[in-house]
Parts: C-alpha cells; structure tokens; sequence
C-alpha cells in the first residue's frame, strides 16, 4: 500500500466475513463497484473458528451415535472415533485457516479488496491502515457497510482475564483434547463445545449461571441437551455463579459464590458477544465505539442515509445464515437507492428484514439437536399474543422409530389461536435440523393450520410428527 492513496467506490464494506461477502456480491450484482476491507483471514469467523470448525467436531460423534443405534449396523462399529483424523478433518474444513479460496472469490465476483484495519473517518470515509502502517483513503459514493462481527466476551470475573482463557476461537481450533475443560456458560457455544470435546477426549465441566442450559430456547431443550451431556459425562451445574479465577501451576482453578472449586486444564469463555465496533471510527460520525449498531429494517445506521450497520455487529441475531440474509436485504437496497428508486420498508418487503424479528431459524448442534424457529412459548407471552402451545414426543413416530431405537425427542409448536397460524416450532431430537426448514417456511408463509391440514408428510419419516402436531392441535 502506497502512503496517502485515495480510490473511491460506489461502497465500501468493512469486514469480509460471510456478511461482508454477501453486501459486497449483492451490490456488485446491482451494477454497483465494491471493496471490501479485511485485516485478517477473508470467511471471517464461521469459516474458521465458529460454525464449520465446530459443527466439523461435532459430526463424527452424531454419525456414530446414529449408526450405533441401529441393531445390525452398530455390529460394523467395533472401535472408538478416530481423534487425530478428526480433528485433521476439522483442519481440512477450515483450509488449514488459508484464505486463499475465498480471496479467489472475492475476484471471480468483481470484488475488490484491501488488507487492512478500516476506520471510518467522518461521512462516506475510510481510512484503511495495513500492517506496515500504509494508509489508503477511501471514499464511498453510496453507502459504507460496517459488518465487522462480534468478539467473545469475557465477564469481569476477579483474575479470569489472567488466566489466559480459551474463548469460542481456541475451542475450534485446538489441535488437541484438554484433559479437563472447564466450560464457563452454558449456550449455544458452551454446549456445542461440551458435546465435542467430552467426546474427543475431555472430561468436560459446564459452569452455567442460570437455572437452565440454553436459556433462550423453549426449556425442553436446556433439559434435553442437559441429561444428554450427563449421560455422556459431562459435569453439568446449573446456578454456577464463578466469582473468581487463577492458576494454580498449570491448572485453572475457577471459585464460585458458595466456595466450591473447580479445576480443570482450560477454560473455555462462552457467556455471550460483544460488538467488534471500537476500532472502526465510530467516533467521528458520532457513534459509541464498542456499542452495537442501532440500525432500521433496512439494516440503515438510524439517522444517516449511507452507513449500514449488517450482521451480528448490530447485535440483532449472531447467525451466519442471518447475516447472510441481512446483507440480501441490505445489499438490495443500497442498490435500488442509489438508482434513485423507491425503497419499500413495509413487513417482507424486499429490502427489510422481519424475519429478523419473527422468524429466525437456528439449529443447536449438539446431541440431541435443537432446531427451532420462531417465537417461543414465552416470547409469544410477553408479546401478548393470544396462543397455544402443542407437544408431542417424536420417538412415537414410526419414521424415528425407524432412524434409531430408542429415538427420544420433543417437537413443540406454538400456535397463534387466533389467526390459526404458527408463531415458533421447535423440534429437540436427533437429526431434527433437516425438519427444521418445513417449519421455517409454514412460520415465514403463515401458513394457515387448515391448509397445514393438507401438506401429508411421507410414510415412514420423522417429518409425520407435522401430522401428530397438527392432529393434537385440533383434538
Ligand atoms: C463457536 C461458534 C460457532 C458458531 N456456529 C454457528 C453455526 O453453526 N451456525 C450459524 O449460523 N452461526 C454460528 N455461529 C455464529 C456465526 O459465526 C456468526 O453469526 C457469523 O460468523 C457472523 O458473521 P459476520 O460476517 O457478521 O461477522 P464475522 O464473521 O465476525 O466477520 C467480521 C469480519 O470483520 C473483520 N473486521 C473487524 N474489524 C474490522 C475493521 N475495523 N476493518 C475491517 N474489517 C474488520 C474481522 O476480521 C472479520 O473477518 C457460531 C459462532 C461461534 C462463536
Ligand atoms: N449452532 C449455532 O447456530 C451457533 C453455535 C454457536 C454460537 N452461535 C451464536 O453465537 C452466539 C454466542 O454464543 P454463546 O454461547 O457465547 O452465547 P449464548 O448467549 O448462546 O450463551 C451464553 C450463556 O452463558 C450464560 N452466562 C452468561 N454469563 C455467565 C456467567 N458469568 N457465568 C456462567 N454463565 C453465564 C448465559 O446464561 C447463557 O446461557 C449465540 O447466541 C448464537 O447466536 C450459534
């Protein structure tokens, strides 16, 4: 990078992870020119230390609890999951954490791009400063896209900062199992993680504050997934509140508020995100560095018609495939204002994002999975809308019967009672994510029950717990 360079686009998009990709495709697309700025490994962090790392270690152990569940096929399973070739897997996922097939790309897609850290420098600016202290200016004609992520945080637990604790990143990337991992919280990560590493080798112990595990999904799940982790042999303590932390020679030790001790060889940090938002200038536009992006349904930072804030840095669902959708929905209308054309902002429209609100899908990866989408029954009450919930067990559906013995799971639909609409399904169970986007289109399409009546799952799947739901629903 040459000093004091100046190159201007029609936009500029900070971050090239999967959101940041997707802005920048979108726009070009649209007839626009796009560069993309990236200070570390272009795929962000599901390329390489969140969704393909992990659900990469995940996957043997599901295989192998399906196959040993089968009476006939079990017999062909006759020895333990090959660990090195795992996680050697696991590498192959991650391209050895080499950009070069995304950087590719970026160029078949007409996009540009530039290594280095972005900031933004007052209205429709960029100031680009690469490793050797090189600055390019850049200038958007339209719209900068700030779609820099989030950061695990880290909670301000007396010595924990000192103990230099794994965060989601070394839990992905390990090239080997912990002896004893100590999980700090219990979500999506902290559960992920606890599956494959109890299975990979660790004797895992999981820390998590509340009275649940997954709090934020139906409470089916958390218990669900709880006395799986158990089973399995996972330490799980649930109103594990730690207070403080140290080393002890090699040894992490973690105290909790009532005094028991806790010691492990790692400790992994999964109680949430931050916004990756304090080194990107927000100050001279007049934002709070280290805040989530407030943005509109058009993904627009509120009150400038050219900074759009996408992905999880605006806090609003930290999922790779929300991203995605967001930079579709941004992207198309950073377009059509720069072509001067109407943007339309009413409920799925082109260019908003109410699936955001209403209908976001997510699949837990862990043994059972939970694929849900939608509201829950809980966040239907505080919503005030008026519904119901149904639950059936999905081991009584001879598809799952079928798919394994002993096949234990849950499916749990709510139902707006006065539109006669679903408002969420969840399914806990093995296998249950490929259920998951049936639900996903009858939440999004308000798919009246009546006419729900009508869409006749095959004979012998799992997918007939649709007809058991729907059956308990009418009575
Ligand atoms: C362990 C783990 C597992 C997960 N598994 C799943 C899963 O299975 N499915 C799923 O849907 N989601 C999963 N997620 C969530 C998913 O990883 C995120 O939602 C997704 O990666 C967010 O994408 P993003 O592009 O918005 O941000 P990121 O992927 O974080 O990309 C942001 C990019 O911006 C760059 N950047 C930062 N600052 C600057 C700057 N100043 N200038 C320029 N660039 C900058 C960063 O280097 C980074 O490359 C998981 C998360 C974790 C932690
Ligand atoms: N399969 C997937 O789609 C997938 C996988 C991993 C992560 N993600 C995304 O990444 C996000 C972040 O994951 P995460 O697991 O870090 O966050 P999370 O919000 O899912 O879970 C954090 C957990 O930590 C607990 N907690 C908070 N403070 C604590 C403390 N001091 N001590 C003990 N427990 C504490 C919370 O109660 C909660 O259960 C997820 O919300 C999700 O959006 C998705």
């Amino acid at each position: 990078m040459s000093d004091a360079a100046e190159r201007t686009y029609d936009v500029v998009v900070l971050g090239a992870g999967s959101t940041g990709e997707n802005v920048a495709d979108i726009v070009v697309r649209g007839g626009l020119s796009a560069v993309v700025v990236e200070p570390e490994l272009v795929g962000g962090e599901c390329s390489y230390w969140a969704c393909m790392p992990s659900k990469a270690l995940l996957r043997g152990t599901e295989v192998l609890a399906e196959a040993r569940a089968v009476p006939g096929a079990a017999a062909a399973v006759t020895g333990e999951q090959d660990v090195a070739a795992t996680l050697a897997r696991r590498d192959s996922f991650t391209s050895n954490w080499d950009d070069a097939s995304q950087v590719e790309w970026l160029d078949s897609a007409g996009i540009d791009l530039l290594r280095g850290t972005g900031r933004l420098d007052g209205e429709r600016t960029v100031v680009v400063t690469d490793d050797e202290g090189g600055t390019v200016r850049l200038t958007a004609r339209h719209a900068v896209a700030v779609c820099t992520g989030s950061m695990a945080a880290v909670p301000p637990i007396d010595g924990l900062a000192d103990v230099d604790p794994w965060g989601p990143r070394e839990a992905t990337s390990a090239k080997e199992a912990p002896a004893r991992l100590l999980v700090l919280g219990g979500g999506y990560v902290g559960c992920e993680m606890a599956t494959a590493w109890q299975a990979l080798g660790s004797q895992v112990t999981v820390l998590q504050r509340g009275e649940r595990l997954l709090p934020a999904l139906e409470p089916q799940a958390g218990k669900a997934v709880g006395s799986a982790l158990r089973d399995a042999g996972v330490d799980v303590r649930l109103g594990a509140e730690v207070s403080a932390a140290r080393r002890d020679g090699t040894e992490v030790v973690l105290t909790t508020a009532d005094g028991a001790e806790f010691r492990g060889d790692e400790v992994l940090v999964a109680i949430g995100r931050k916004a990756r938002t304090s080194e990107i200038g927000a100050e001279t536009v007049g934002l709070e560095p280290g805040e989530y992006l407030s943005v509109d349904s058009t993904l627009r930072v509120a009150g400038m018609s050219w900074l759009y804030g996408v992905g999880d840095v605006n806090g609003r669902r930290q999922l790779t495939h929300m991203g995605k959708y967001q930079a579709r929905q941004a992207g198309a209308a950073i377009v059509a204002r720069a072509r001067g054309e109407e943007v339309d902002t009413a409920a799925w429209s082109p260019f908003v994002d109410t699936a955001d609100a209403v209908a976001t899908p997510s699949v837990v990866f862990t043994s059972p999975q939970v694929a849900s989408v939608g509201r829950t029954a809980a966040q239907a009450e505080e919503a005030g809308l008026p519904h119901r919930v149904v639950e059936y067990p999905i081991g009584s559906i001879a598809g799952a019967a079928l798919f394994a013995d002993g096949y234990t799971g849950t499916a749990i639909a709510v139902v707006d009672t006065e539109r006669e609409v679903l408002l969420g399904v969840t399914f806990v169970g093995p296998a249950v994510a490929e259920l998951l986007h049936a639900a996903t289109i009858a939440v999004v399409g308000e798919v009246p029950i009546g006419r729900l009546w009508h869409a006749v799952p095959a004979y012998p799947t799992i997918s007939e717990i649709w007809l058991r739901l729907l059956e308990t629903y009418r009575g």
